[in-house]
Order: structure tokens, then sequence, then C-alpha cells
């Protein structure tokens, strides 16, 4: 493709040289640039990709994006300066793939907790509903049944792009993805045309990367603000934040809600262990999920689906049979009346939530024991919050390790122990290896008792400094349930 018509679409300041240039890649990371790509810096966290603009040219990029131009200046290439590089991986990226994103309606899920399980359960329903599909996230990037595991809840903007063209090449209609507040942070979704965002809810996490909830707060409304005033903005009003989301968007407002009046309102009629009883939109419809929470993801999922133009009626049937999503409450029975719940439960407000579902199921008669870790190199202030709320909704409590990465795995723990009052203290236990944790767990339950284990749902490792060595919260509970796959 030819430079100029890249950068039609593209806010560029000035360009220098040769603007007929054959582009044949698109490339932000010198170290994968090969002849004919247009390399583009970007100024990141830890390094500034502009120092790398004699690499990529090096490596044969016949044209170069910036936001300052290299010194000396470089002859034989094409200089494009730009406001923000972050901002135009997507946008040339976009054109270079064909606008993608304008060959299907791509709907982003934002908020702290949820967006896996819409996401997801979106690209399930409109399968059944007989579409193709693309899915953007955390567990995988799917384009109908052919599934890739995810690296990022949301790629960089250049994956997206080569995502959404093949989605776009297999003639999917629909693409769900998930946008992280980092990635909105990060403009990895620029050059994506939205048809409509969904909003679930804030609460504490990732204030290592973002320092303030304001800030946090900021970030995921700058997915709202970029919206069109033909896509839609479905926001969740039961969160205190829920209108805030989105009081600056163009888009067309809608809200959900479990409690107050709403454009789209559901209630919780019926809750046991296999699933709910819900009324949505004045309807009943028996639900496989369990917890106020998945009442407000599905009828997320219900109000996006009627306003992607489905039938009402036969989305309510669909929801009926959607299954819940890998690592999301998932139960594991042992023989003799012990029940495990592997859940992916990484924040405060997400613990509190699975176990207040768990509450509204129980007898009263079992104990509740939970197995909690929180990850390394990440908010380091939600770690005493999570021990606080573990702590709150079980009978017991193992404290251990979710993914240390480059921490000392016994310093999180601690870090965690600091959540436990003293009058508690004989509630918890810390065990640093997970392993031993949930044996341990296992060993303390009675026939009766419900065991949560807490943070990895679908995650099927340990990452300790950068090594990510094989774990899998249910493999490691049918073992010591005796089960055998
Ligand atoms: C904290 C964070 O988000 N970091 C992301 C960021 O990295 P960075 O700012 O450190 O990049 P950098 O190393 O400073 O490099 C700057 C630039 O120089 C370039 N470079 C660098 C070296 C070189 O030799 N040549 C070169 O050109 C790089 O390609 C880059 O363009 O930009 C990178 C490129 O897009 C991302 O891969 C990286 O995500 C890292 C891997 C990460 O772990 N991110 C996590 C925290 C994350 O994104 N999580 C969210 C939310 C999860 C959730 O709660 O759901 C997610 O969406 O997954
Ligand atoms: N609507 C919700 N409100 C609060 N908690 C929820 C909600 N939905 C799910 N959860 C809890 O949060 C956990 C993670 O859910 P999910 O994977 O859907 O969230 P996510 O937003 O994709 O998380 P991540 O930021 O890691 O991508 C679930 O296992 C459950 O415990
Ligand atoms: N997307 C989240 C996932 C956290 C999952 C938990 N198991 C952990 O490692 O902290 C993050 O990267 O913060
Ligand atoms: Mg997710």
């Amino acid at each position: 493709m030819n430079l100029e018509l890249l950068l039609k679409n593209i806010d560029c300041l000035e360009v220098k040289g040769e603007p007929s240039q054959k582009i044949t890649s698109v490339e932000f990371d010198s170290r994968k640039v090969a002849p004919g790509a247009v390399f583009i810096a970007q100024r990141g966290l830890h390094a500034d990709g502009h120092r790398f603009i004699p690499a990529a040219i090096k490596s044969g990029a016949v044209a170069v994006v910036c936001e300052e131009y290299p010194v000396p200046e470089p002859s034989g290439v094409a200089l494009v300066k730009v406001e923000n590089g972050m901002k135009a991986v997507g946008q040339i990226a976009s054109a270079f793939y064909g606008f993608p994103s304008r060959k299907m309606k791509v709907v982003g899920v934002t908020g702290t907790n949820g967006k896996t399980s819409i996401a997801t359960l979106l690209f399930r329903l409109f399968r059944e509903l007989g579409y193709n599909v693309g899915l953007i996230s955390t567990i995988s990037y799917r384009i109908n049944e052919i599934e890739e595991t995810a690296s990022q809840t949301t790629p960089d903007a250049l994956k997206i792009q080569q995502l959404m063209a093949k989605m776009a090449d297999a003639g999917c209609e629909f693409c769900f993805m998930e946008v992280s507040s980092h990635a909105a942070h990060q403009h990895r979704i620029a050059g994506i045309e939205f048809a409509g965002g969904i909003f679930t809810n804030i609460t504490h996490d990732h204030l290592d990367y973002h320092k303030t909830f304001a800030e946090y707060i900021k970030a995921k409304q700058l997915f709202f603000n970029a919206l069109s005033e033909s896509a839609f903005a479905l926001t969740n009003i039961d969160d205190k934040n829920g209108l805030i989301m989105v009081q600056n968007s163009k888009a067309r407002k809608i809200t959900y809600s479990n409690r107050a009046m709403a454009d789209f309102r559901c209630k919780v009629l019926e809750t046991h262990f296999n699933g709910m009883l819900l009324s949505i939109e004045g309807k009943e419809v028996w639900t496989r999920f369990v917890g106020n929470f998945n009442a407000s993801n599905l009828l997320a999922v219900y109000a996006a689906a009627v306003n992607l133009g489905q039938d009402s009626g036969e989305v309510l049937t669909r929801i009926s049979n959607l299954e819940p999503v890998k690592g999301r409450f998932q139960t594991i029975r042992s023989e003799d009346g012990k029940m495990a719940i592997v859940d992916y439960a990484h924040t405060p407000d997400a613990l509190k939530n699975v176990l207040k579902a768990i509450d509204g199921i129980r007898t009263g008669n079992e104990q509740v024991i939970t197995v909690v870790g929180a990850g390394g190199d990440r908010d380091k202030t939600k770690r005493p919050e999570m021990a606080q709320e573990a702590i709150l909704g079980s009978d017991k409590v193992v404290l251990t390790s979710d993914n240390p990465r480059t921490e000392d795995p016994a310093q999180i723990v601690k870090d965690m122990e600091a959540g436990v009052e003293p009058q508690w203290k004989n509630k918890v236990v810390s065990i640093v290896n997970r392993h031993e944790a949930i044996k341990t767990a296992v060993l303390l339950s009675r026939p009766g008792d419900i065991i949560l284990i807490a943070g990895k749902g679908h995650e099927n490792y340990q990452d300790v400094n950068g090594v990510k060595h094989h774990f899998d919260d249910v493999e490691e509970v049918k073992k010591c349930f005796g089960i055998e796959d």
C-alpha cells in the first residue's frame, strides 16, 4: 500500500520525503521490522520508541512515524510527524488492513469486573443465533471456532487490527471485545469504529498503573468519549459511577439495573446452586448462573443483543441455554459431598460478590473455606482488602500465592496479612505454596462444606519471575477430591 493513501485518514502534522513509498507492513517494535515497513515510534513506560528509529531503518523501514524527528534526519526514508505515536499505531494499522471494524459491528466491554463474562456470553449468544462472530478477551481471541490463547485482555493496536481483518475475511458480522483501562489509556483501541460500548462497574484495581481512582475512572471514560453518535453506550446504573462514565459520550445512552428504574431491568426471583430464576423485562427466564453480579452481566448481554437488532424473545430463550465461562464460579463436587468453586475473583469487590453469592445459596450449617492470593507486580493496596473480604465472607481462609511475578511471594502474603485484624487471626492460615494451600483447605473441609478457590479462574500457570509454571486450580482440587479426568 502507498504511504500517501495510508496517511489519508490519520491526524498527521507533517510529512517529509517520498509520500508515494510502497508500504508492506506496519510495526511499532524495531525488533520486528522487515524491509518495506513503516515504523511507528511510541513512548512507552520503560523505553522511548524514538530511540529505536535507527535500528528500524537499518532493518529496512522505508517510512518512520514519530512525534519528534530524529537527529540527524535520515535520508532515503519518509518521515511523518504525529502528535501521539500510540494513537498513530491503531489509526495506521486500521487503514493498512482496510478498516476492518467498519465491516462488522464491534462492541467493547469495559469495567473492573465482568468484561470477560459479558464479551464471551455475547460471543456465544450470537454464535447460537447463527452469526459469524469474533471475540477478543482475557481467555482467548476467537474467530468462530478458531481459537488462539490470549496474551493480554486487550492486545496492542496492531494485533487488534490484524485480528479484526481476519474476522472480516471470515465474514464476521459482530466482534465482542474487552477494553481494559490500560488499553484505553494507551490508545490500543484507536482506529476501531465501535457500534457500542458496555460499562459493568468500577472498583478498586490497577492503582499501581493509574495511581488514583479518579485517573482510573478517566481512563475508562476515554473509551465512551470516543464513541460516535451512531453507537450505543450501555451503562450499569447500579454502579455509582455508571452515569459519570458516559456523561461526555456522544453515543446513545442506555441504562440497565437490577435495583432501580432503567431502560433495561432485571430481578432475581430464585437462587439455587445450579442457577437462578430471573425476571428480565418482566419475562421469567431460568439461567445456569449464580449471584446478583451474574444477573447484572446477563442483563447487559440481553440489552446489548436487543440494541444490536436481535429479537428479544429469541435472545431470552438462548440466554437460558448459556453456560458459565471457564473459571467463573466453576463448581467441582467430591464424592463425599464437598463442593469446590474455582473463580477468577482477583479484586476485593469480585471476592465480596462471589462470597455474597455463596452466602445466598448456603444452608448455614456448612463451612465456607476460601483460598486466595494476590498478584505480584500489581496494585499492592488491594492485598489487605482482599484478605479482609475473604475473612468477612468465610469461616476459614487460607492466604497463598497468585502469580508472584518478580516479587517475593512470602512478602505478598505478608501484605495480605496486614488486613487481618487480631480477632480474626484464628480463622486464617498462610501457606505460600498454592498446591499445599488447596490441599490444606480440602483437609480442613467436611462433607457439605464449600471451598472457594479464588483469583486464577481459567489460568493454567503460576508466573514466577517471568516463567509460567503449569498450575491449574481445577486440576489441583480434582486431585485432592480423588477425581480422575
Ligand atoms: C504496563 C503496560 O501496559 N505495558 C504495555 C506497554 O509496554 P511499555 O510501555 O513498557 O513499552 P516499552 O518497553 O516502554 O517500549 C516502548 C516502545 O518501544 C518499542 N521498542 C522497545 C524495544 C526495542 O528494542 N525496540 C522497540 O521498538 C516497543 O515496541 C514500544 O512500542 O506497551 C506494550 C506494547 O503495546 C505492551 O505489551 C505492554 O503490556 C505489558 C506486557 C503488560 O503486562 N500489560 C498489562 C499490565 C496489561 O496491559 N493489562 C491489561 C489489563 C488486564 C485486566 O485487568 O484485564 C490488558 O489489557 O491485558
Ligand atoms: N458484574 C460483575 N460485578 C462484580 N464482580 C463480577 C462481575 N462479573 C464477574 N465478577 C467477578 O469477577 C471475576 C472476573 O470476572 P471476569 O473475568 O468476567 O472479569 P474481567 O473484567 O474480564 O476481569 P479482567 O480485568 O481480569 O479481564 C469473576 O470470576 C467474578 O468473581
Ligand atoms: N488482568 C489481571 C488479571 C489478574 C489475575 C490474577 N491471577 C493475578 O495474576 O493477579 C491483571 O493482570 O492484573
Ligand atoms: Mg477479562
